[in-house]
């Protein structure tokens, strides 16, 4: 998607910003529109207090001067606004292609309404054609890798895990230090009971499926932006 279609999305998202709101800010390239649309209206008067959910962007908001807080000091907040891997009908998201999805859902889990910015090519008709991102704990890798393994099977996945940065000889690590395992799926049938089976893994932390958190999404087209709403 071309840059300008992300941020129209992102303009969309910030005209539900009101003054004193406690916001969620996201990751992502779609993300980091909004929170660049936020500095701007934060520079000339909008009174926000902000929770990221990444080192990369807490770096971005300090640097355009927008306040920040955490889940410790605000322990509810009134919107969070964040970016996509993909998007079914029912609003349910499959995120973490960038490596932030524990504190993006901790963040989205604390706020009243998430809403989702993305491009139409996010949509689909079936969680599961993007890799699903597996966030683990470093220890006990193999041992959970082979659990998660047999998930995938019983799921009936159509393609294996891979260790994100493995093949780059680089693991990536995440912001709080665990590792990601990338699970191809092809198409998800059973989402919510693959979610419990996953969680049901001691090494497993987090994963990227977000059911029924996001209320709203901004979808941008080539013919504008489409607001879609979770019934
Ligand atoms: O979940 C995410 C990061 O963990 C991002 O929101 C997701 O990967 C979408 O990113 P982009 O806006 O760059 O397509």
């Amino acid at each position: 998607m071309s840059e300008a279609l992300k941020r129209q999305a992102a303009a969309m998202a910030l005209s539900e910003v009101r003054p004193g709101m406690r916001l969620g800010l996201g990751t992502g390239s779609t993300a980091r529109h909004f929170v660049d649309l936020l500095g701007e209206k934060v520079a000339a008067g909008l009174d926000v207090i902000c929770v990221p959910t990444s080192e990369a962007t807490a770096r971005q908001a300090q640097e355009l001067n927008i306040p920040l807080s955490d889940l410790d000091t605000l322990d509810r907040l009134d919107l969070t606004v964040d970016g996509a891997d993909e998007i079914d009908p029912g609003l349910n998201l499959i995120k973490g292609g960038g490596g932030a999805l524990l504190r993006e859902k901790i963040v989205a889990a604390a706020s009243d309404a998430m809403v989702v910015i993305a491009d139409a090519s996010k949509c689909v008709e079936a969680l599961g054609r993007f890799p699903l991102p597996i966030e683990v704990n470093r220890f006990g890798l193999g041992a959970t890798r082979h659990a998660i393994e047999q998930v995938l099977t019983h799921h009936g996945a159509q393609g294996g895990l891979k260790l994100r940065g493995e093949e780059a000889g680089n693991p990536f690590v995440t912001d709080g230090g665990h590792l990601i395992l990338d699970a191809f799926f092809g198409r998800i049938s059973q989402p919510e009971a693959l979610s419990s089976d996953l969680l049901n893994i001691p090494g497993v932390v987090q994963h990227g499926l977000f059911l029924k958190m996001c209320s709203k999404a901004y979808v941008a087209t080539p013919n504008g932006v489409e607001e879609l709403k979770r019934q």
